[in-house]
C-alpha cells in the first residue's frame, strides 16, 4: 500500500512512520537517504503493518515519490520503464533487452536527464514534445508507444499533458519566401487566434495589391523600403489592430457583435492569403495554406510568444522545390562514410524530405563537423557557417574540402584577416559569430562583406558550438541573416547562465541527442576513466589560504606543493605506460611555473603561432615529447588524437561545459579501438579548499552522461620517489614565499584577445549558488591498472540521485516550461 493511502488512513501514524523508517534502515544497514538497490530486496518477506493495514516496508521510504499505488502490468518484467504521474519523469532500465529501442524513442520525446550505465532518467517537457512533433511523431503514437514500454499504464495526468502539448504543436510554420517571413498554417482558425494576440499582431506586415506596405511595426526594415502612411487604429476583441481605413464607417451602423465579426472577417481576409495554386487545384480546406507576413525584426519575439501560448512554430525548408535560390554543386566524396549515429541525427533533420531547423547534440570528438557538412550536401544551397573563433573557421574550411566535393573557389571565409566572396551564384561562407554580430563600425571591406551576407537568402545556416554563444549575438545573427534552415551543433547543451531555453526559439528544438556511453561502448569515442585526486594542503599553505583574498587563495590552492607532486607523479606514471599527456591550467601563472619546474613545454594565449605549431607537432610526432601544458586556449578546437591522458591542475570555477570540452580532447584518442583501451582524466584538487566545491559542480554534466568519478586520496609510492619536487620543508617555504610575492596583476584571467572569438561566459555567479554532493569513503584497489591507488566513490545526494539539481525542476536542457504550463507549475512549485 502506498504511503499516500497510509496517511489518509490515519494521520496519527506519523510517528510510527518515522520509527518504521529507522527500523528499516537498521535492518538494511543503509544510512537514511542512501540509495537503495530495490531489486536486491525481496519485499514479500518484509511486510509491515501500519495503522492496522498491511504495507510493504519500502514504500514509506520514498515519501511523496512513492508510486507503488500504480498497478503493475502482468508482464511488467519485460517492459523497461516507469513514468511518474507527478512530474513526467521517466525511469528506464538501461539493462533491458529492448533498452536501445526504448532509448531511441525516449530521446525523441523527452529530455535525457541522467544516463549512467544501469538506470536512465528522462523527463517529458513541452519543449521535448514540441521536438517530437516536429520530427513527425503523432500524439496518439507517442502515448501508445509509451504505454507499450511502461510497466504501469501511462498515468492519466501524463496522457492529458501529452495531448495538451501536442494538440496545438505542429500547426503553425514559419516560412521564409523571397526574403520575407510568413506565419503559415493550414488551419485558418489558428491563424485567426494568433492574430488576436497583441504581440503577434503588432509584428505583422500588411501590404496592398501593389505590394506596398500598409502597416508594419515601428523600426521594421520593410518601412525603409516603403514608408507609406499607416491606416487607422481599430479595436477588435479588445486588441488594437491597424488595417486599411476604407469602409470602416458602415460598421458603426451594425449591432455591436455583428460589427465585431465583420471586422474580424475583414481583417482576417486582408492578411491571410489563400494560396492561389491550392485554390486552383481545388484542394480540401485542410490542405489549403494560409499565411500572414511578419517583420524580420519581430521573428524572434513572435516565435517566443508562440512558444509561450503553446503554439510553437516549426521551421521547415522544402529545399528540393526551391527554384528561387540557385543550387550548389556539393556532394560527399565517395570515400566519406558517415557513422550510424551521424546518420541517425541527420534522419531527424530530414525526416520528411524537408529540412527542419533545430539542434543536434553529439559528444565532443564524435564528428559534429561531418554532420554539418552532410546536411549542407543534402540541402545543396548556399550555406553560411558560423563558428566561435577564426581557428575553427579555418578548420571548417579544411574539413569541407576534405569530406566534400566543394570546389575551392566556392568556399570563402570571412574573418578579421580575410574577407572573401565565393564565385558564381551559390557557395559557402564560413565566418565567426562576432564578425557577423559586430555592432561597431566596420572597415570598408567588412561592411561590403556584410552587405553581401545580408542581401542574400541562405539555404542553410550552420551554427557551431551553440551553447557558448550569448543569446544577444544569436539574436543579431538570426535577424540579420535570412536563412531557410538552421542547424545548431553542440556537445553540451548546458550553460551556467541557464540561457539554453533561448536556443529553442532562436534556432529550433533539439532534434537528436546521442548517448556518450553508447558511443564509447561502440568505439566511436574513447572510454575514459575519470578521477579526482585530493591533495592535502601543507599546513603553511593552508594557513595563508585562510587569510588571503580570493585571487591569492586560488593561487595558493593551485600552487600547493602536494598538488605539484601529484602532478609530477601522474605524469611519470602515465609516460611510463606510453601515454601522451595534456596538463590543463586556466591559471597562466601556475601553468608556467609547473611547466618550467617539471621541464615540459607549454602553450597559452601569448604563445606565438609558430611556437604553438612546433610544440603541437612535437607532441604528435616526437617520442621524446609526451607531455604538454595548455591553458584554456586548448579547451576547444585543438584536435590531438594522440592525447590519451588529461591532468587538470586549475580550472574555470564550476563550469560543467569546460569540463566536458576538456574531456573531449581525449575522447578522440587514436587508440580507442585497442582492446581494453582506456583514456584517463584526472582533476587535481586541494583538499578542504573552495576548489573541491567547484570541482564537484564541474563534474555534474559528465556524471549525468554516465561517467563515474573516482576519488583518489593516496598516490601510493609517491612520497618515496627521490626525484619528487618540493620534497623539503625549505623548498616548500620558498615556493610559498614566491606565491605570496606574486603580483596581483599577473593573476588576472587570461585574455585570449582575438577579435573574432566569442567572449567566454563567466560562471562565477552561478557557481557560487551551486549544489552539494556528498562523498563517502569506500576502498578499492583498481583504477584502470593503478592498483596502488586508494580511492573513494561519490555517494548520491540526499534525494538519492547523482544529479542533484539538474534533474528535478532544472531547465538546463531546454525544458523551460515553468512559465506557462500548469503541469509543470505544479512540478516546479514542489519541494
Ligand atoms: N564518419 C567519420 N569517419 C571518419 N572520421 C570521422 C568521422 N566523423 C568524425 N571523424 C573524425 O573524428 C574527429 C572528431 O571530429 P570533429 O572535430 O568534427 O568532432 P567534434 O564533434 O566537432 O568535436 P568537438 O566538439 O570537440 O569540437 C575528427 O578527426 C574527424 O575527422
Amino acid at each position: 500500500m502506498s504511503k499516500r493511502k497510509i496517511d489518509e488512513a490515519d494521520s496519527s501514524d506519523e510517528e510510527s512512520d518515522v520509527q518504521l523508517d529507522d527500523e528499516i534502515q537498521m535492518k538494511l544497514h543503509v544510512p537514511r537517504n542512501a540509495n537503495l538497490d530495490i531489486s536486491s530486496l525481496n519485499t514479500e518477506h518484509h511486510e509491515v503493518v501500519i495503522g492496522g493495514v498491511n504495507s510493504d516496508f519500502i514504500s514509506p521510504m520514498f515519501g511523496n515519490e512513492d508510486y507503488t499505488y500504480l498497478p503493475l502490468k502482468k508482464d511488467h518484467l519485460s517492459r523497461p520503464l516507469w513514468i511518474s504521474p507527478e512530474d513526467g519523469h521517466i525511469i528506464l532500465e538501461g539493462f533491458s533487452p529492448i533498452a536501445e529501442q526504448a532509448q531511441d524513442f525516449l530521446v525523441a520525446i523527452s529530455e535525457p536527464v541522467s544516463r549512467p550505465s544501469h538506470i536512465h532518467e528522462y523527463k517529458l517537457t513541452p519543449y521535448s514534445l514540441y521536438a517530437a512533433v516536429s520530427v513527425g511523431l503523432e500524439t496518439e503514437d507517442i502515448i501508445e508507444v509509451l504505454n507499450r514500454l511502461s510497466k504501469v499504464p501511462v498515468p492519466e495526468s501524463i496522457t492529458q499533458f501529452i495531448r495538451q502539448c501536442t494538440l496545438s504543436y505542429g500547426k503553425v510554420k514559419l516560412v521564409l519566401k523571397h526574403n520575407r517571413y510568413y506565419v503559415e498554417s493550414s488551419h485558418p482558425e489558428t491563424l485567426q487566434m494568433l492574430l488576436k494576440d497583441q504581440v503577434i499582431s503588432s509584428g505583422r506586415i500588411v501590404r496592398d495589391d501593389d505590394d506596398q506596405v500598409i502597416t508594419a511595426p515601428a523600426g521594421s526594415s520593410a518601412l525603409l523600403v516603403n514608408n507609406k502612411p499607416t491606416g487607422k487604429d481599430l479595436t477588435i476583441s479588445g486588441i488594437p489592430q491597424t488595417i486599411a481605413p476604407e469602409g470602416d464607417q458602415e460598421k458603426k451602423l451594425l449591432p455591436e457583435d455583428e460589427a465585431k465579426k465583420q471586422q474580424e472577417d475583414k481583417l482576417f481576409g486582408a492578411v491571410v492569403q489563400i494560396d492561389k495554386e491550392d485554390e486552383e487545384d481545388d484542394l480540401d480546406e485542410e490542405e489549403q495554406v494560409h499565411s500572414f507576413e511578419i517583420a524580420a525584426e519581430q521573428v524572434e519575439n513572435i516565435k517566443k510568444r508562440c512558444n509561450d501560448i503553446d503554439y510553437p512554430m516549426l521551421e521547415e525548408y522544402d529545399f528540393r522545390n526551391d527554384t528561387v535560390n540557385a543550387n550548389l554543386e556539393i556532394d560527399l566524396k565517395p570515400t566519406t562514410t558517415i557513422r550510424p549515429y551521424q546518420e541517425k541525427s541527420l534522419s531527424k533533420m530530414f525526416g520528411n524530405g524537408r529540412a527542419r531547423s533545430g539542434i543536434i547534440v553529439l559528444p565532443c570528438g564524435a564528428g559534429k563537423t561531418l554532420v554539418g557538412i552532410t546536411a549542407a550536401c543534402t540541402i545543396k544551397k548556399s550555406c553560411l557557417v558560423l563558428c566561435t573563433s577564426s581557428v575553427s573557421v579555418m578548420q571548417w574550411k579544411q574539413q569541407f574540402l576534405q569530406w566534400s566535393s566543394i570546389k575551392e573557389n566556392q568556399i570563402a571565409v570571412f574573418t578579421s584577416d580575410c574577407k572573401e566572396k565565393f564565385s558564381g551564384s551559390s557557395g559557402i561562407v564560413i565566418s565567426t559569430y562576432s564578425m557577423v554580430a559586430n555592432k561597431r563600425k566596420r572597415s570598408y571591406d567588412a561592411q561590403k562583406m556584410m552587405d553581401f551576407l545580408e542581401s542574400r537568402e541562405w539555404g542553410f545556416l550552420l551554427l557551431d558550438e551553440v551553447h557558448v554563444v550569448p543569446a544577444n549575438m544569436f539574436r543579431t545573427v538570426v535577424t540579420t541573416i535570412a536563412a531557410h534552415a538552421k542547424l545548431g551543433l553542440t556537445a553540451t547543451l548546458v550553460r551556467e547562465d541557464e540561457k539554453i531555453d533561448d536556443l529553442n526559439f532562436l534556432i529550433g528544438p533539439k532534434l537528436y541527442e546521442a548517448n556518450w556511453m553508447d558511443l564509447a561502448n561502440k568505439g566511436h569515442i574513447a572510454n575514459v576513466q575519470c578521477a579526482e585526486v585530493w591533495c592535502p594542503m601543507t599546513p603553511e599553505f593552508y594557513k595563508e589560504y585562510l587569510q588571503e583574498n580570493s585571487r591569492k587563495r586560488a593561487l595558493l590552492y593551485v600552487m600547493n606543493p602536494k598538488k605539484f607532486q601529484a602532478c609530477q607523479y601522474l605524469i611519470q606514471y602515465h609516460e611510463s605506460r606510453g601515454d601522451k599527456i595534456i596538463v590543463f591550467s586556466d591559471n597562466v601563472h601556475a601553468l608556467v611555473e609547473y611547466a618550467k619546474k617539471l621541464g615540459k613545454p607549454y602553450i597559452y594565449g601569448g604563445t606565438g603561432q609558430q611556437e604553438r605549431m612546433r610544440i603541437l607537432q612535437n607532441f604528435q610526432y616526437n617520442p621524446a615529447v609526451n607531455t604538454i601544458f595548455l591553458s584554456k586556449v586548448g579547451d576547444t578546437s585543438i584536435d590531438l588524437p594522440e592525447a590519451t591522458c588529461l591532468i587538470q591542475i586549475s580550472s574555470h570555477y564550476g563550469s560543467r561545459r569546460q569540463e566536458a570540452q576538456r574531456l573531449g580532447r581525449i575522447l578522440r584518442a587514436k587508440r580507442r579501438n585497442d582492446e581494453g583501451f582506456n583514456a584517463f582524466f584526472y582533476s587535481l584538487v586541494s583538499r578542504d579548499t573552495q576548489e573541491m566545491y567547484y570541482s564537484t559542480k564541474r563534474q555534474q554534466f559528465l556524471i549525468d552522461q554516465g561517467y563515474a568519478f573516482k576519488v583518489i586520496t593516496n598516490l601510493e609510492g609517491m612520497e618515496s620517489d627521490p626525484n619528487l619536487v618540493f620534497r623539503t620543508h625549505q623548498e616548500q617555504m620558498d615556493l610559498l614565499k614566491s606565491v605570496l610575492l606574486t603580483n596581483e596583476a599577473d593573476l588576472k584571467e587570461e585574455d585570449l584577445g582575438t577579435t573574432d572569438d566569442v567572449g567566454r561566459i563567466t560562471d562565477r555567479k552561478v557557481a557560487a549558488k551551486g549544489r552539494s554532493v556528498k562523498r563517502s569513503v569506500t576502498t578499492s584497489k583498481t583504477l584502470a591498472g593503478g592498483d596502488n591507488m586508494a580511492y573513494m566513490e561519490y555517494a548520491r545526494n540526499s534525494s538519492g540521485q547523482f544529479s542533484s539539481g539538474r534533474g528535478r525542476g532544472s531547465s538546463s536542457q531546454g525544458g523551460g516550461s515553468k512559465e506557462h504550463h500548469t503541469f509543470f507549475k505544479k512540478h516546479f512549485g514542489r519541494k
